[in-house]
């Protein structure tokens, strides 16, 4: 598991370490990792050139000691000063004495083998600022290291509201900071490193399942399992417009680690011709047998209202998804009050728009605003909703009720093909029926949909949604 924490819980575990260690001992410790890790980039330290970019704080401190300590390697380092009386005075005293230089010329960012990002870390807000901007877009002769977090980057929610470095490296230091696992500031970050630098950290609210997490969430049946002990997926999707919506979700299903998938709506036919191992009922939810988990809502088109309202009167975990999402935003959260079994609710962004909406009275925000807030707005939702929240594109993040949200580190741009979400909803439900919890359920669910979407892309072509379904065997196989 990848834990991330605020700046406020960072800030608290450092100032209880740095009252127990000799002044200026952490900043030698993330220093030395900085450096190990530049060196490691460089082909050869000796006789290479390095550009500091140091801002007035401390992280421009972390990267004038990490200079220093590549100028005593051999390293040419130049230091541009972005607040040149206000730099960092230990630091840039400790690379002056070791050989390195200050400079006002910014065309030595292009020149540069390597350049070190020290502009603005954990402290900074809102985008670079004028005397910085320009280095986000200007040519790089090498490598750029962010230290820390890339500049311009909200640490707390990866938002980026203005210029920000795009890093081909970041070393953090001592604990991953969400902002470096949330798009848009997760595509800015480039391969991450974290520096442990002796924090003691509180548990964190921001996860990211890794491939052994995975491996203990999946559900594998054991001897004594039959179809029924393994749990029954009951899929509510499609209608006379969208049958292909049933078909991809049940396709989703019956890769899920559920023991059987249970069809109702009217796209029966074509469910059973595709799938035949599909059990199909006409009508709704209310009349079909048993399930141990729902799926509502997936091209339900004029269903969904029927649907979503039988599926929520049931005492059995609720995935709503699409459609039945649209019909959700209409009733509002009291549609939920009653419930006593979770609800997973899937948006995409305009369908968390219209969700928004529907818990405030305000008119949907830009669908664009919300990509760009994903932590905040799944957040939002999974509190107005008192429901789990799975909000879906570039980065999927998953909001428990209780705070706790996971944030999905697997996927590919190749996913925003139609019918994608349709796959996904069916193998959440799958996961639920298993009997994992809402917040397990979504995040295995997203994590293999991510894989199956690579594994079926690979090496990075067009697939189509069903492609995905198809791949979810291989994912579960062989997870990476
Ligand atoms: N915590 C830890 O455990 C450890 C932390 N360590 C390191 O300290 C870093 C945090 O240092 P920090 O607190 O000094 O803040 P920092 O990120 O340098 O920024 C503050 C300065 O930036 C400026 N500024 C603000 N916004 C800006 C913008 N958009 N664009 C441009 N500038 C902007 C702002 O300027 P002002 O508003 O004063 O003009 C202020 O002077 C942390 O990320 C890590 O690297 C390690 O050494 C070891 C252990
Ligand atoms: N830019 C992107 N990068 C990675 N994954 C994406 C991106 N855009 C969409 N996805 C994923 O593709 C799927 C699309 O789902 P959805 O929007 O519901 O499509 P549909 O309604 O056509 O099924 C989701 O799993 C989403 O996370
Ligand atoms: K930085």
């Amino acid at each position: 598991m990848r834990h991330a924490h605020s700046v406020e819980q960072v800030r608290t575990a450092e100032a209880a370490l740095m009252a127990r260690l000799p002044d200026g001992t952490l900043m030698q410790r993330a220093a030395a990792g900085l450096a190990a890790t530049c060196a490691r980039l460089l082909p050869r330290v000796y006789g290479s050139r390095v550009l500091v970019l140091a801002g007035s704080g401390d992280n421009g401190g972390d990267a004038l000691y990490a200079g220093a300590r590549l100028a005593r390697r051999g390293s040419t380092v130049h230091a541009l000063l972005l607040a040149p009386d206000r730099a960092h005075p230990g630091g840039l005293a400790d690379l002056l004495a070791a050989g390195g230089r200050v400079t006002a010329d910014p065309t030595e960012f292009t020149r540069a083998d390597l350049v070190l990002d020290g502009i603005v870390g954990i402290g900074g807000r809102g985008g670079l600022r004028p005397e910085a901007a320009p280095y986000a877009a200007m040519e790089r002769g090498g490598p750029v290291v962010a230290v820390d977090v890339p500049s311009g980057v909200d640490p707390d929610t990866g938002e980026v509201p203005g210029a920000a470095l795009r890093a081909d490296v970041t070393v953090c230091f001592g604990t991953y900071k969400p902002g470096l696992l949330i798009d848009p500031g997760a595509s800015h970050t480039g391969a991450l490193h974290l520096v442990g630098i002796g924090l003691t950290l509180p548990p964190a609210s921001v996860t990211s399942l890794q491939d052994e997490d995975l491996a203990a969430l999946l559900p594998v049946p054991g001897t004594e399992s039959d179809k029924y002990r393994r749990g029954v997926v009951g899929i509510a999707a499609g209608s006379a417009r969208y049958p292909g919506a049933a078909v991809l979700s049940v396709a989703g299903a019956l890769r899920g680690g559920a023991g059987a998938v249970r069809y109702v709506g009217t796209a029966a036919e074509e469910v059973v011709r595709r799938f035949p191992e599909t059990l199909v009922t006409e009508g709704g939810p209310a009349g079909a047998g048993r399930v141990q988990a729902w799926v509502v809502g997936p091209g339900s088109g004029d269903g969904a209202e029927q649907a979503l309202r039988e599926a929520l009167a049931a005492e059995v975990p609720v995935l709503v998804d699409a459609d039945g999402l649209t019909e959700l935003a209409r009733l509002g959260p009291d549609a939920l009050r009653e419930r006593t079994a979770p609800t997973l609710l899937t948006p995409h962004t305009g369908e968390a728009a219209r969700l928004l909406a529907g818990a405030t009275g305000d008119a949907p925000p830009p669908a664009e605003e919300l990509a760009a807030a994903r932590l905040v707005t799944a957040r939002r939702l999974a509190a107005a909703y008192r429901a789990t929240v799975l909000l879906k594109g570039s980065t999927t993040v998953i909001a428990d009720p209780s705070g706790e949200v996971r944030v999905n580190p697997t996927g590919t741009s190749w996913l925003a093909t139609a019918g994608s979400g349709d796959v996904l909803s069916g193998l959440a439900g799958s996961l639920l029926a298993a009997g994992l919890p809402p917040l397990d359920a979504a995040s295995a669910a997203a994590y293999l949909h991510g894989l199956a979407g690579r594994h079926a892309a690979e090496p990075g072509h067009p697939i189509a949604a069903l492609d995905i379904a198809t791949a979810l065997p291989t994912a579960w196989r062989h997870r990476r």
